[in-house]
């Protein structure tokens, strides 16, 4: 990183108030806060405690456990919806490994899961990432109320939040070695709706600015990541734009982190508000089918576009 990227820190909001509630100061507070941010920057960091340090500690023992199983085993998970499944042993990305959980918040989900990589299931894995999962779907639906909220559209909010799923990605990041490049994972915009990132202690990710600035996020264990994706930044209308980020592994030991990106359902259109659309603010995205978006995306000659969503639904 250079000098400049000094310049830049993440925002971050506090949500552990007593009594963050619908109607009261301090949610009105937090509110602006996150919206700014989300405007600013694409992201923030949200100081939760929903993630208590039970529930950090047990997720990331889970990673560990279900990381050093066979890769053959590792394998085995596999979706029919594209990205959703296990990516590694990738070239150009050496340091990074991952699978995929959906439907991450139900017991049903990673219980679907855990049987293909332990025959017998792993109640203690299932247990542990339930509640992580759990906490992590409750923060981001705050969030997205508060942006609902804020924008005049609650109406909307319930109908929203009933068409999500959230698929969780589980990663592990080598420690780079001398010499070897510090690459995690490539710079890219996600794809979902909304995102949570949380890791364990060790580093690594970073944002770039409005002004194309990149610079580095550091996260307690209290703390989760809350990012916009290119599903709400159509939905919004450009308001909120899905920010790139990559993961530099700079330091010392091994990155666990867990990502869960809300996607809607199948039956439902991301579709921009009428209140969002005038003659000052024209409409920019046309309405698509989120998991249509994915397989544009998944696609080999689609990866490597500047705005996936620009070239896929941009008016
Ligand atoms: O590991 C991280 O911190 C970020 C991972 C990420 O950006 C992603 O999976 O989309
Ligand atoms: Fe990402």
């Amino acid at each position: 990183m250079d000098s400049l990227t000094v310049s830049h820190k993440l925002p971050i909001i506090d949500f552990t108030k007593e009594n963050l509630e619908p109607g009261t100061n301090s949610w009105s507070k937090v509110c602006k806060e996150a919206v700014c941010a989300l405007e600013e920057y694409g992201c923030f960091v949200a100081l939760s405690d929903k993630i208590s340090l039970k529930i950090h500690n047990e997720v990331f023992g889970a990673l560990e456990k279900v990381f050093d199983l066979p890769i053959q085993t590792k394998i085995q998970n596999k979706s029919t919806k594209p990205l959703y499944g296990y990516v590694g042993q990738i070239p150009f990305i050496p340091l990074y490994e991952s699978m995929g959980i959906d439907n991450a918040n139900t017991l049903e989900g990673i219980q679907n899961f855990t049987n293909f990589m332990w025959s017998s299931g792993n109640n203690a894995f299932s247990q542990a990432l339930l509640a992580y999962s759990k906490a992590a779907a409750e923060l981001e639906e705050m969030v997205v109320r508060m942006v609902f909220e804020s924008y005049g559209v609650e109406k909307n909010y319930e109908s929203h939040i009933k068409s999500v799923n959230y698929l969780a990605r589980v990663m592990k990041y080598k420690e780079a070695q001398l010499e070897e490049p510090k690459l995690g994972f490539v710079a890219h915009t996600d794809k979902s709706f909304m995102s949570t990132i949380h890791q364990n202690q060790v580093n690594g990710l970073e944002i770039k600015g409005k002004d194309g600035q990149w610079f580095g996020v550091e996260l307690s264990p209290s703390s989760i990541v809350v990012m916009a994706g290119d599903a709400i930044m159509a939905w919004s209308n450009n308001r909120i734009k899905s920010p790139h980020h990559r993961v530099m592994m700079e330091g010392k030991g091994e990155r666990y982190s867990i990502a869960q990106f809300s996607f809607m359902e199948d039956t439902v259109m991301v579709e921009t508000p009428k209140e969002f659309v005038d003659e000052e603010h024209p409409l920019k995205f046309k309405p698509f089918n989120h998991l249509d978006y994915l397989h544009f995306f998944s696609k080999e000659e689609n990866r490597r576009l500047e705005c996936a969503l620009k070239t896929y639904c941009g008016v």
